[in-house]
């Protein structure tokens, strides 16, 4: 591996966000430190998604501030957040699926290539140079690191659901990527293409030395592999820590269960992840 772009520090300070008269976010901040895997939890509607979109720039808070790097960058488009190193994977799969896996994945690096798609498709002077040394690269980085080699030339369309998602992780990398916004990562996979997923994603870390962050609702592999944990509730932080902490304050559990039983938590959250598997 031979990827070195120095990880980001995001940081969100007080963010508010509101639908209407509905406040989806409140008053709400924390940092994702970098090289480190930070995981944003919450039961459903807590307002994890509106969160990432405020993070990538989709949504524009009415108050607050995302910070990357000490730089304020919440008046920036997507694409110009894009070009400062975030990238992101989502809930439903964005990819074409009628497209090869390596054509796929080049797509995510062309966001920042001097030529633009159309020049790049065309094999003529800086352009070729620039897509040969590209695939050259895709292959040898990311590719090989993600295992997907005998499905580089196939349609992603034919893939199975735990290769598409692994094809997204390979395309957000491909845009080498100063934080890595996950947005549910294994959703809807069953145990041992969740354990991969849990594998790569830890890989990144450790090989690239990304900063992630991750929405996920699978706490068993949240608790196995993040750094750090953030738990909304209504809108809100009502806890963050290292996992263990996070598992154990009753805050936490009583916002997922209204009870003050953790053992119940665990089996209760793992029970969901299981029948999203199933
Ligand atoms: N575009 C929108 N318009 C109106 N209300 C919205 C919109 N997006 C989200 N909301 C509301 O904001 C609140 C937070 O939703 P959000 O999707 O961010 O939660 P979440 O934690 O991601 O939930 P889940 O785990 O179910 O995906 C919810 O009450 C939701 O109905």
């Amino acid at each position: 591996m031979s990827v070195s772009v120095a990880p980001g520090r995001l940081e969100l300070e007080g963010l508010h966000l509101s639908f209407g008269g509905l406040k989806a976010i409140s008053d709400a901040s924390f940092v994702a430190e970098p090289g480190r895997i930070t995981a944003l939890i919450g039961p459903n509607g807590a307002g994890k998604t509106s969160m990432f979109n405020c993070i990538s720039g989709f949504y524009q808070p009415q108050r607050g501030a995302v910070r990357f790097d000490g730089r304020d960058v919440s008046a920036l488009a997507p694409p110009q957040r894009a070009k400062l190193g975030f990238a992101r994977t989502f809930q439903n799969i964005a990819l074409f699926r009628g497209m090869t896996v390596l054509d796929n994945i080049k797509l995510g690096r062309h966001a920042h290539m001097r030529t633009n798609v159309l020049q790049a498709l065309t094999y003529f002077g800086r352009a070729a140079r620039e897509e040969m040394e590209l695939r050259a690269e895709i292959e040898r980085d990311i590719i090989d690191f993600l295992e997907i080699n005998h499905i580089r030339h196939m349609p992603v369309g034919s893939l199975s659901y735990g290769l598409q998602k692994r094809v997204e992780l390979a395309r957000a990398l491909a845009m080498r990527p100063r934080i890595l916004l996950l947005d549910e990562p294994v959703a809807g996979m069953n145990r041992e293409e969740t354990e991969d997923m849990a594998r790569f994603i830890l890989d990144v870390k450790e090989e690239w030395g990304t900063t992630i962050l991750m929405v996920e609702h699978d706490m068993g592999m949240v608790m196995d592999i993040s750094d750090h944990v953030v738990v909304l509730n209504f809108g809100q932080v009502i806890a963050r820590g290292l996992p263990q902490e996070v598992q154990n304050n009753p805050d936490v559990v009583a916002a997922y269960l209204g009870s003050g039983d953790p053992a119940a938590l665990m089996k209760k959250l793992a029970g969901e992840a299981a029948e999203r598997a199933a």
